[in-house]
């Protein structure tokens, strides 16, 4: 049980940089495998994810030195990926399994996957769907891990994304890669697009987008790269939240991601009422950044529905939380997608809110939450779930509450954001 602090009088202030986008994390380590010669890897997310998929990587013969201020990737090209010795361990990672199952369906050896709990829960058939289309061998019962993907040759298809899903569109577009011509997806909702980014750096014009068409061009090879990875604006959530809602804050979290398939959270905040102000704008291997900074302001009530959520999907347990102190009733629909990340989000949010006195009421597809400007603790006995996205979000709750609240599984925040407490802690006055 971790012991949460409360900060009613102090709110948060200075200046902060949360750690590497895990998305663009994992994705470097996969195309710097994949490329010929060195990928250097600049603010790599050393969180237990982002190291399942390196060590995924290591097990199937690829040199990478984590010297963690810098990893280094020893590319073997699109070709030179070994047989694993043993079945690869996917720990808690979604995007892991995803995402190197595109890659390992075009390979010429056999490869067992498996993952914990959480992750053997998880649905796979998203991913075996259009990868068996593309003739992936992949072998599974019930098309969730353990599964096995044998060897196979891959060949291009036309794939209609039935669920807005990064990962389902990157796995397609990472088995593309190895096709005998041009696959091709068409995405009626955008999602993240740090595949194609980053990909591109390392084969130009391999993706490309017309309207809500997205085809991929195989390349002959990848070229190693030096990628800067900006910072998790999913993680910076955290503490943009804390800040709106927390009297006296003035906070400016540093070069986070602007990609506007990512930034839903922000305009949420803008809508909401709050005040935020972009500065230093740049860019980062492909990604557009910025400082920016969030004050203490007065929240009105928000409808959100399907569209809007790709944008924010990993947000809307914080999003959640700021609802909860805004003006009025706020809606949140078409999010059932909540309810198959590393715990059912929708169900795990109302559960846990209902201990904080919050006026939350569960619907299939997400949530209706009445504001008031404090919570009533009814139970400070806290869990996580098991899950990163909610004990960090329960952690910015503790914040607002006048008494001391607690954290079962807390050390569940290192899935994506290990220094997350420190980090807290740092700008608490
Ligand atoms: O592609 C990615 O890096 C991710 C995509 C999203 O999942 P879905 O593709 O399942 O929506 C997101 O929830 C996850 O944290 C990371
Ligand atoms: C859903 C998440 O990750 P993944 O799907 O990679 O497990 C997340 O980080 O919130």
């Amino acid at each position: 049980m971790k012991e949460l602090t409360t900060a009613l009088k102090t709110g948060l202030t200075g200046e902060l940089t949360v750690p590497g986008d895990k998305s663009i994390s994992h994705r470097a380590i996969m195309l710097g495998a994949l490329a010929e010669g060195t990928t250097t890897i600049h603010n790599f997310l050393q969180s237990k994810d982002c190291l399942s998929t390196l060590k995924a990587f290591q097990d199937l013969g690829v040199e990478i030195d984590n010297q963690i201020d810098v990893v280094t990737v020893r590319g073997v090209g699109l070709n030179g990926l070994k047989q694993p010795q043993k079945p690869l361990d996917m720990g808690n990672s979604g995007t892991t399994t995803r995402l190197i199952m595109g890659i390992l369906a075009a390979q010429r050896f056999q490869t067992d996957l498996f993952g914990d709990d959480s992750l053997s829960k998880r649905p796979l058939d998203r991913v075996c769907q259009p990868l068996r289309q593309m003739g992936a061998k992949i072998e599974s019962k019930t098309d969730k891990l353990p599964l096995t993907i044998e060897p196979s040759q891959i060949k291009p298809i036309t794939y209609d994304l039935p669920v807005a899903s990064a990962q389902v569109k990157s796995a397609v577009i990472l088995a593309g890669l190895f096709a005998q011509g041009k696959t091709q997806i068409i995405e009626k909702q955008p999602t993240r697009d740090h595949t194609k980014r980053l990909l591109n750096t390392f084969a130009p014009d391999t993706i490309q987008t017309q309207a809500d068409k997205i085809t991929v061009n195989p390349p002959k090879q990848l070229v190693g790269q030096t990628v800067e990875i900006p910072s998790d604006i999913s993680s910076a959530a955290f503490f943009m939240v804390a800040a709106a809602t927390l009297p006296n804050s003035d906070l400016t979290l540093k070069a986070i991601s602007l990609n506007k398939t990512r930034t839903g959270l922000l305009k949420v905040l803008e809508k909401m009422g709050v005040q935020l102000t972009f500065k230093n704008q740049r860019n980062l291997s492909g990604e557009p950044v910025a400082d920016v900074q969030v004050k203490t302001s007065q929240l009105n009530a928000i409808e959100l529905k399907e569209s809007d959520i790709p944008a924010m999907i990993d947000e809307l347990p914080i999003i959640a939380l700021l609802c909860s102190f805004a003006n009025g009733t706020s809606k949140i629909t078409g999010a059932q997608e909540l309810r198959v990340k590393e715990t059912d989000r929708i169900a795990a949010v109302v559960t846990e809110f209902k201990k904080l006195g919050i006026a939350i009421t569960e619907l299939p597809d997400g949530f209706i939450i009445e504001g008031k400007p404090e919570l009533t603790i009814v139970n400070p006995q806290l869990s996580s779930h098991k899950d990163h996205r909610i004990g960090m979000t329960l952690a910015i709750a503790a914040l607002k509450a006048n008494q001391s609240l607690e954290l079962a599984d807390a050390e569940y925040v290192g899935i994506s954001y290990p220094s997350f407490f420190e980090d807290l802690e740092k700008v608490m006055r």
